[in-house]
């Protein structure tokens, strides 16, 4: 048997369920709503695993402003024509609906500008949603502390600074500190500044500081793609690590190895429709044959 996603959700049925509903239809965020977007939810949920995040019918769209370049005059009257005047609407993700369960790494693969990265920040819930709904049983966390990093401070402050960020305390960085230095190999470099690291380096260690937390629900874009063979070997095996605690990962990338090394699920989009949602093999020689086709 297996459950429906609306009556997953109500707490009637399921009072055990309590998912955390990021973006949705009636927010306020919501100023682009056409009704063509809106269809019925199809979406089950399967009783025997535990779902952590439900994307339903999910549609994100951007206003994009034109550059201000000139047109011609064909340009500008379809633009004149369309009342859009210089505003254009990419539809960037149309209709992607999964529900991802507790010890899934699921890797979210496509060309260039298909939307991963969009899907990622819908997840995170950094896009609102033109329609349909994103749900996370806790709030899902991008992998990255780049931003609270200085770089004029040695590498050990940053750990400082980045552990803060994470939510630990003082005495919980400490205890970590060494454990990020020496998963990050800076043990020789951990006094000068973060500017003088090479970008591998840096890498190494916002990494190293990122995923000494356990997260739940963790988003990962692209970040497997820096660091030498060894250290992405290791950080592969870190993200398993983190995924068989019960933790969920989201990894976008265009290594079709990484995505192998560490998924055991892979969605497909192109142009913002999701094209496969399986198994890693399967999904990638698809995904592949089609670029050959191309
Ligand atoms: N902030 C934004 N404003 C306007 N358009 C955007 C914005 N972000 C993305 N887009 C557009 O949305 C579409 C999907 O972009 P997205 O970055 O999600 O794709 P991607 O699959 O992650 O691409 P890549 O593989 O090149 O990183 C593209 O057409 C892109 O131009």
């Amino acid at each position: 048997m297996r459950i429906n996603f609306d009556d997953l959700i109500n707490p009637e049925l399921h009072p055990e369920y309590e998912p955390e509903r990021i973006f949705s239809d009636d927010t306020s965020f919501i100023d682009v709503v056409s009704p063509e977007d809106s269809t019925n939810s199809s979406l089950s949920i399967d009783p025997t695993r535990q779902p952590v995040v439900v994307v339903d019918n999910l549609h994100v769209k951007y206003q994009v402003f034109s550059s201000g370049k000139a047109v011609g005059a064909a340009g500008a009257r379809r633009l004149l024509q369309s009342n859009m005047r210089g505003v254009r609407t990419v539809h960037a993700l149309k209709g992607i609906s999964f529900v991802a369960y507790e010890n899934e790494s699921i890797g979210v693969i496509g060309s260039n500008g298909s939307g991963k990265s969009t899907l990622l920040k819908a997840i995170t819930g950094l896009t609102p949603p033109a329609s349909g709904s994103v749900y996370a049983r806790s709030r899902p966390s991008l992998l990255g502390v780049g931003a609270a990093l200085i770089p004029g401070l040695s590498g050990d402050k940053n750990i400082t600074l980045g552990g803060l960020a994470l939510g630990y305390n003082r005495e919980q960085v400490e205890k970590m500190r060494e454990d990020i230095i020496k998963f990050a190999e800076l043990e020789e470099f951990i006094d000068l500044p973060m500017r003088t690291y090479s970008s591998g380096m840096s890498a190494r260690l916002k990494f190293a500081i990122a995923a000494s937390k356990q997260h739940d629900i963790l988003i990962i874009d692209e970040a497997l793609a820096v660091g030498d063979a060894k250290f992405k070997k290791r950080s592969e095996a870190k993200i398993r690590e983190i995924q068989e605690n019960a933790g969920t990962i989201f990894n976008v990338s265009h290594s079709m190895g990484s995505i192998k090394e560490t998924c055991n699920r892979c969605i497909w989009i192109e142009k913002g429709v999701q094209k496969m949602d399986g198994d890693t093999d399967t999904v990638i020689k698809a995904y592949q044959a089609h670029l050959k086709k191309k």
